[in-house]
């Protein structure tokens, strides 16, 4: 496995990325097995804000491991905060991680339980650091909102991504995709598991602060099927391969807290 190619498959998956990534067996790595009587309620954390309400996005595109929408991230005007965070961190894209079919595909499980797919808001620490890019490897620069995603009833505001993924089939495509506000895809409940973890893709750095919603959003097979049109291959490559089973697997606790701000 060259440098900086890396993937799901056989031999560019979650167990050969050491080779170019040590960190990969680092203390804080995600995603976990999360066990709810396990967690620590701590009745001192507050409630998560978010104010996604001015929130600008850009474009939607295929980067060989997902699907992405990217925000304008150049001031304040969509944040999360709160929560077990000691600032405002921008939103600067949202992505998904999903299985083949049936209920595998999120990257954090809940006793063992795994999810259809799992959506990552990724949000950067503008207060202390200049850009994602010089946040992305700090220990308090992202923090990053999981929302499991179940098979159930279709999802009224998960539509206008699915409608577009025809734009982005092949790695490196992008397309505009405006007026998206992420605010439709939460649950009703922002009750959450928090611990301190990494990115869940190379370069896996242990630089972010979790915040995984314990309610998951209903979406339909239908929904979840058009995600597995997406290739991991370019328009250009001879073997397609289509997008899926882009998880990571849990990684060791190594006597890390989970906290709960529910009990
Ligand atoms: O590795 B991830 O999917 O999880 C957190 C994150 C943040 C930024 C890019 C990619 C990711
Ligand atoms: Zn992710």
């Amino acid at each position: 496995m060259t440098g900086h190619q890396w993937g799901y498959g056989e031999d560019d998956g979650p167990s050969a990325w050491s080779k170019d990534y040590p960190i990969a067996e680092g203390p804080r790595q995600s995603p976990i097995n999360i066990v709810p009587d396990e967690a620590v309620y701590d009745a001192n954390l507050p409630p998560i804000s978010l104010n996604y309400d001015n929130c600008t996005s850009i474009n939607i595109s295929n980067n060989g491991h997902s699907v992405v929408v990217e925000f304008d991230d150049a001031d304040d005007r969509s944040v999360i905060q709160g929560g077990p965070l000691n600032n405002a961190y921008r939103l600067k894209q949202f992505h998904f991680h999903w299985g083949g079919k049936g209920c595998h595909g999120s990257e954090h499980t809940v006793s063992g339980k795994t999810y259809t797919s799992e959506l990552h808001l990724v949000h950067w620490n503008a207060a202390r650091y200049g850009s994602f890019g010089e946040a992305v490897a700090a220990s308090d620069g992202l923090a990053v909102l999981g929302v499991f995603l179940e098979i159930g009833d279709e999802h009224r505001g998960l539509h206008k991504i699915t409608d577009a993924l025809y734009m982005v089939k092949f790695k490196g495509t992008v397309a505009d995709f405006r007026d998206f506000n992420p605010k439709c895809l939460l649950p009703r409940s922002l009750g959450y598991w928090t611990y301190p973890g990494s990115l869940t893709t190379p370069p896996l750095y242990e630089s972010v602060t979790w915040i995984v919603l314990a309610e998951p959003i209903e979406v339909s097979e239908k929904q979840m099927g058009k995600f597995r049109t997406l290739l991991f291959s370019g328009e250009e490559e001879e073997v397609r391969k289509r997008m899926e089973n882009n998880f990571r697997p849990p990684q060791p606790l190594n006597g890390r807290a989970v906290r709960s701000n529910f009990q």
